[in-house]
């Protein structure tokens, strides 16, 4: 799905009005009608009186016709009508008819309100234009000490569309943006403050965004659907990739049956393991589906020796438990030097990576996965998230590589500088080795021939709809690694259905 910044949504708009041949006011209706079932979808409590707090723009404009529209369908409501600018937009004048009746403030002072009823905040939309000040900014800071639910319509009201907002804005409990979810919905700085978020189709014209030019998506399961190939009944598992995953030392075996397990859960045909022998057993009784030696070369006595094995696998996954030990120093530098295959770098290879400032070196389309620290230890610290993106993207476009940033809100960001934003995951999953399982499963997709981009969505998406599915049955207190693992196949037959 394809992410606008709030100039392209006003022009869907003005294209859709004139395309569908309608007015704004149709349109203004038909996002009133699709708040207005979501809203009592969720409320339908009618014993609670419904508090419309409107502005003077088209947001407000909506919050009138809304008002009508839960009024005709049985509930309580109220509307004010805070008039702090000196002009209305069209729409919002001729909407106030809508409602019998509204109290209008010219400035703004506190009244009581029932704890137990809903506000809804229709005061600013996409319309806003820099922070709030004076009466907006008394009336959002009381809305915000209130114990009431609040609901936006649009975006929370006074938050910037696009990035983090330098003022105040209302911090909702409920928002339903209209058609797309706004940008600024997937900033770590404003998270805290959107509860919950959806959005629905108000059925803007779909031929306008599809020659737009845009670099923010959001992956969605229609994205995800379309990139996750069907397998052909005459297809073995010669078809299916073959991988070298490297990692592992003393100690530090856990991320190798991690990334190993979850490599073969994603449908890889056949994979390498370079890790130290002692581990050997325990590899193989973890997971029999790995091998270290059996279908390798006998000339290939050493899995470290990349010259040998790189010839023979379709892709290479290195740095999970690999410490930074002077071997595993030497062990990167080989790879960094050797390497002739697609590629995924986390963890242990990334910080040695940072130590020795070898990033220039990092193959062209490699796939990176770093956490915040790994980042921040790679291309130096970031003051915001909205900042560590800029910066993730441009990093991307200048090592010519991908980058997952991962996250409350992960981010894959592309050498051409586009940027996927993943909604799948949970807090739960910040937990030992999940890392790990995210790495088994960038590997697995990369050697199974999804290129670099289609592997990052697959692997980011699939990832966190597993945690979230791990999530739903231990709680995110208890979650660990494997149970995301156990939950791979059925996140994936959801997608392909088989
Ligand atoms: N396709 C859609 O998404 C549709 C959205 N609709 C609704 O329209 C609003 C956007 O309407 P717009 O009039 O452009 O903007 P606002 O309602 O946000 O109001 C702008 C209004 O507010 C003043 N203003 C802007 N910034 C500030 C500020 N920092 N402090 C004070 N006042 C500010 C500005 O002067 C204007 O007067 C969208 O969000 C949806 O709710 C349509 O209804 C249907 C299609
Ligand atoms: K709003």
């Amino acid at each position: 799905m394809k992410l606008l910044e709030k100039s392209q949504i006003r022009s869907w708009d003005l294209d859709t009005i004139d395309h569908q041949n309608i007015s704004s006011f149709d349109l203004m209706l038909r996002a009133a009608s699709v708040f207005s079932n979501w809203f009592q979808s969720l409320f339908f409590d009618k014993t609670r009186t419904i508090h419309v707090f409107c502005g003077m723009g088209n947001n407000g404009g909506d919050g009138f016709c809304i008002a009508s529209l839960l009024a005709k369908a049985g509930y309580e409501v109220n509307v004010y009508l805070f008039q702090f600018n000196n002009r209305f937009s069209d729409d919002n004048l001729s909407r106030q008819k809508e409602v019998e009746s509204f109290d209008k403030f010219e400035k703004f002072t506190p009244f009581p309100l029932e704890q137990k009823d809903l506000i809804i905040d229709a005061l600013l939309g996409s319309g806003i234009n820099g922070p709030l000040k004076g009466e907006y900014l008394k009336l959002v800071s009381w809305l915000n000490a209130l114990p009431n639910k609040i609901i936006s319509i649009d975006i929370p009201s006074g938050m910037d569309p696009d990035q983090p907002t330098s003022g105040s804005f209302v911090h909702a409990d409920h928002v339903l943006s209209f058609e797309i979810p706004k940008i600024s919905f997937f900033l770590n700085e404003n998270s805290d403050y959107i509860k919950n978020w959806d959005y629905r189709s108000i059925h803007l014209n779909p031929g306008f965004v599809e020659d737009l030019k845009v670099m923010n998506y959001l992956i969605d399961y229609d994205l995800v659907k379309s990139i996750l190939r069907q397998r052909k009944a005459t297809e073995n598992k010669k078809d299916f990739g073959f991988a070298q995953f490297c990692g592992g030392s003393p100690g530090m075996l856990g991320s190798v049956i991690l990334a190993s397990k979850a490599a073969m859960r994603c449908g890889l045909g056949r994979l390498a393991v370079s890790t130290p022998s002692i581990y050997h057993s325990s590899l193989f009784s973890s997971c029999p589906e790995a091998m270290a030696q059996a279908d390798l070369p006998k000339n290939v006595s050493n899995l470290v020796d990349f010259q040998l094995v790189n010839e023979h696998v379709d892709a290479i996954a290195i740095g999970p438990g690999l410490s930074s030990a002077k071997e595993s120093v030497r062990y990167i530098d080989e790879f960094l030097k050797a390497n002739k295959k697609p590629a995924v770098l986390d963890a242990d290879a990334l910080n040695i990576i940072s130590r020795n400032k070898w990033q220039p070196r990092i193959g062209a389309y490699s796939i990176i996965s770093p956490h915040k620290e790994e980042f921040e230890r790679l291309f130096g610290t970031c003051d915001s998230h909205y900042s560590r993106i800029q910066k993730q993207i441009e990093k991307s476009k200048e090592l010519n590589i991908f980058i997952i940033l991962k996250g409350a809100h992960t981010t894959i960001s592309s050498p051409d500088g586009s940027c996927y934003y993943n909604n799948t995951g949970n807090v739960g999953m910040g937990t030992a080795g999940s890392g790990d399982v995210l790495t088994g499963m960038l590997l697995s997709f990369l050697a199974q021939g999804y290129t670099p981009l289609e592997t990052c969505i697959l692997a980011v998406y699939l990832h966190g709809s597993a945690g979230d599915s791990a999530a739903f049955k231990y709680g995110n207190i208890a979650l660990i690694a494997s149970d995301i693992i156990e939950f791979i196949p059925s996140v994936i037959k959801n997608i392909n259905g088989k």
